[in-house]
C-alpha cells in the first residue's frame, strides 16, 4: 500500500480546531485529536494549522516522547511543488551558495598560512646566509 500525498493546497484546507492538518518535517500529521491535550496548547497548533509547523515544533525542542506521539498522527507525506515554502532546517542544509563561500574562505586560509610558511622560511634561509657571510 502506497503512502497518501498531499500538496500545501491540500493541507491548507485542514486548519481549523476541527479538522487540523500540521507538516512536520515533510509529513502530514491529521492533530485534529491532539489539539486538547497538546500540552503546549491549542492556540499554538491552530497557528500552525493547515501549513509547515517544522521550525515552530523544532524551536520548541520537543522531546523523543512528543516526536513518539506525533507518529500516531501520521497520515502522509507532503508533494512538494514548485512556488513551494520550504522549511527553514532544510534550506539552510541544501543552500550551495552558503557552502560555497564557507569552502571559498577556506582555500584562502590555507593559502595564507601555506605563503606565510614559505616566506618565513625563506627569510630564515636568507637570514642563515647573511650569518654566514659575516662570519
Ligand atoms: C502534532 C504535533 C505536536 C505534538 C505531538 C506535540 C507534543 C507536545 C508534547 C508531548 C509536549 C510536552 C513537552 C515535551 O514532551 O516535549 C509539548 C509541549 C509544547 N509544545 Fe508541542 N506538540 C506538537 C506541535 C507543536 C507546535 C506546532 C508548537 C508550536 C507552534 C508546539 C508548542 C509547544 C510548546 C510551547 C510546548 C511547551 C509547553 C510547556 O512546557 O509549557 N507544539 N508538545
Amino acid at each position: 500500500m502506497s503512502v497518501q500525498e498531499f500538496t500545501y493546497q491540500d493541507v491548507a484546507e485542514h486548519n481549523t480546531k476541527k479538522d487540523l492538518f500540521l507538516v512536520i518535517h515533510d509529513k502530514v500529521y491529521d492533530s485534529t485529536k491532539f489539539i486538547d491535550e497538546h500540552p503546549g496548547g491549542e492556540e499554538v497548533l491552530l497557528d500552525v494549522g493547515g501549513q509547515d509547523a517544522t521550525e515552530a515544533f523544532e524551536d520548541v525542542g520537543h522531546s523523543d516522547e512528543a516526536r513518539e506521539t506525533l507518529e500516531k498522527y501520521f497520515v502522509g507525506n507532503v508533494k512538494r511543488q514548485p512556488g513551494d515554502p520550504t522549511p527553514k532546517a532544510t534550506a539552510s542544509a541544501v543552500a550551495p551558495p552558503a557552502d560555497t563561500s564557507g569552502a571559498g574562505m577556506g582555500t584562502a586560509l590555507y593559502a595564507f598560512v601555506f605563503i606565510g610558511g614559505l616566506a618565513a622560511y625563506f627569510g630564515y634561509q636568507y637570514l642563515q646566509q647573511s650569518q654566514e657571510a659575516q662570519a
